[in-house]
């Protein structure tokens, strides 16, 4: 018996209730384990140790580790001093340890946002922990999908009653232009209030880019692994890898632009109602998603030849979406950005311009030009067996061929005849010479 466990011993009175006994102990991770969830087997992970006396007190430290107390009260403050001294170091031009570069302001040191930013971050991390995360597994997604779906569409059935509740007691100067005509179906759909917010938080700009768009990608990246696990594969096929890269690269970009959606029809103009909180929630994930579930169980053999096509079309149509957009949300920002110095212009009398030249003179709607191209992108993967996965390319052509009606009444409302020389000059609308 050791040093400790005799003191532990003398304290603690009661004789031992568990013999000393050879016993195989599990590992830390699955002790926790054993105490949450009663019948969890034991881990593989074991050692073989001398199983201890059970005691009711912690055994008295007599023997200090660590330069004992005078090392670990240097440790303690010297540790931190370490850190930021090589932080300090670190950012000088002359990194040497053997420098003594000038000491940081104590109050440049402190930010209370800073602080919060560190605590939420560990709050995050504690939920994961929390949370059955790394248990997950992504073909519960697929084998549930019809569920999710009803659920996401109950969730947005709720968030639509309950943001046309809130625009009853909204004042006017808090409504869309278009959301207060009166007929609870037509306010209910279109939603009255334009920006609803909870506190600072706006409900209607975190739905059209967080939960829709990044289920979209989770539902991807699982439809890719039932397909690896229905047909026995390593990796997923061609076609699959190709729809979620397209779709994954349209996703970042929209969060890489996520300033670029404030100016978009849907934040400025559109009231949030069912028919975004249906679309961002249920819409978005659940159709942009079919061509990954569909090759789930439409495998589709793609040549080399196919699959440089179908990359090159996906790079030219992003490139005209991003560059358009990029074009004129810049020009908004700043008309006189010199970057786009080059590009004929034409005035309104509300003082904005109209840009008439480059991608925004060759149709009056290149953004939706270049994101027609993707969606045939998208498409040509699942082959063409079947219309469904061309569902998204025909949802997309109508709902733009509408917007750009909706869109154009809008510029025309407020532009006047500027808008009509616009249309004069640029005469098609968003495909060159078709349409
Ligand atoms: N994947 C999907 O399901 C969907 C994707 N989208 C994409 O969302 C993006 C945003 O679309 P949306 O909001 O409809 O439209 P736009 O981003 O094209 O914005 C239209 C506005 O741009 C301004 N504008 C129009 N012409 C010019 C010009 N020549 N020069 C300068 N400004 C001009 C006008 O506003 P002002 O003058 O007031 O600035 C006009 O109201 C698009 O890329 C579209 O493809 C849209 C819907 C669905
Ligand atoms: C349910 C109806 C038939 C229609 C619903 C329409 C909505 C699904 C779309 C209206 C505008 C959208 C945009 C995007 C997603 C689809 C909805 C919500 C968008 C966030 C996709 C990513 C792009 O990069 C974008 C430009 C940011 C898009 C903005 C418009």
């Amino acid at each position: 018996m050791t040093e400790e466990n005799d003191t532990a011993n003398k304290v603690n009175e009661k004789p031992a209730e568990v013999e000393p006994e050879k016993k195989v102990v599990e590992s830390r991770y699955n002790l926790r384990r054993r105490k949450d969830d009663g019948d969890a087997k034991p881990a593989e992970h074991t050692e073989e140790v001398e199983q201890k006396p059970a005691v009711a007190t912690a055994p008295i430290t007599t023997v200090l580790e660590f330069g004992g107390r005078l090392g670990v009260f240097c440790m303690t403050l010297l540790l931190p001093a370490t850190v930021l001294g090589l932080m300090v170091v670190c950012s000088q031009e002359d990194a040497s340890l053997m420098s003594s570069p000038p000491l940081p302001a104590l109050d440049s040191l402190w930010d209370l946002r800073v602080f919060g930013m560190v605590v939420l971050w560990l709050l995050f991390q504690a939920l994961l922990y929390v949370l059955p995360v790394g248990k997950i597994d992504l073909s519960y997604i697929h084998s549930h999908f019809l569920q999710l779906a009803v659920s996401s569409l109950l969730c947005s059935v709720l968030l639509s009653v309950y943001l046309y509740v809130r625009s009853r007691w909204a004042t006017q100067d808090l409504l869309a232009p278009g959301g207060n005509s009166g007929s609870v179906i037509y306010d209910f759909f279109m939603g009255s209030e334009l920006n609803p917010r909870i506190k600072g938080f706006d409900l209607k700009y975190f739905c059209e880019l967080r939960p829709g768009l990044i289920g979209w990608l989770v539902i991807n990246a699982a439809m890719a692994l039932a397909e690896m696990q229905l047909h026995h594969l390593d990796y997923p096929s061609p076609a699959m890898i190709l729809v979620n890269c397209f779709h994954l690269l349209y996703v970042l970009d929209a969060f890489w632009h996520e300033e670029g959606v404030l100016s978009y029809m849907d934040i400025t103009h559109d009231g949030f109602g069912f028919m975004l909180a249906f679309g961002d929630l249920m819409w978005v994930p659940f159709t942009f998603s079919l061509q990954a579930y569909y090759l789930v169980h439409h495998p589709n053999h793609l040549s080399l030849p196919w699959i440089v096509g179908i990359v090159t079309l996906n790079v030219i149509g992003f490139s005209i979406f991003r560059k358009a957009n990029s074009q004129k949300n810049s020009f908004r920002r700043n008309p006189s950005d010199p970057t786009l110095s080059h590009l004929k212009t034409i005035p309104t009398a509300t003082g904005k311009s109209l840009l008439v030249s480059g991608l925004w003179g060759l149709v009056r709607h290149p953004n939706y030009l270049g994101d027609l191209i993707m969606a045939l992108a998208w498409s040509l993967p699942c082959g063409f067996t079947h219309i469904l996965p061309y569902f998204y390319v025909i949802y997309l052509s109508i709902l733009l061929v509408h917007r750009e009606a909706r869109d154009e009444a809008q510029c025309r409302r407020k532009y006047g005849s500027a808008w009509d020389d616009y249309c004069r000059e640029v005469r098609y609308r968003i495909i060159p010479r078709v349409y």
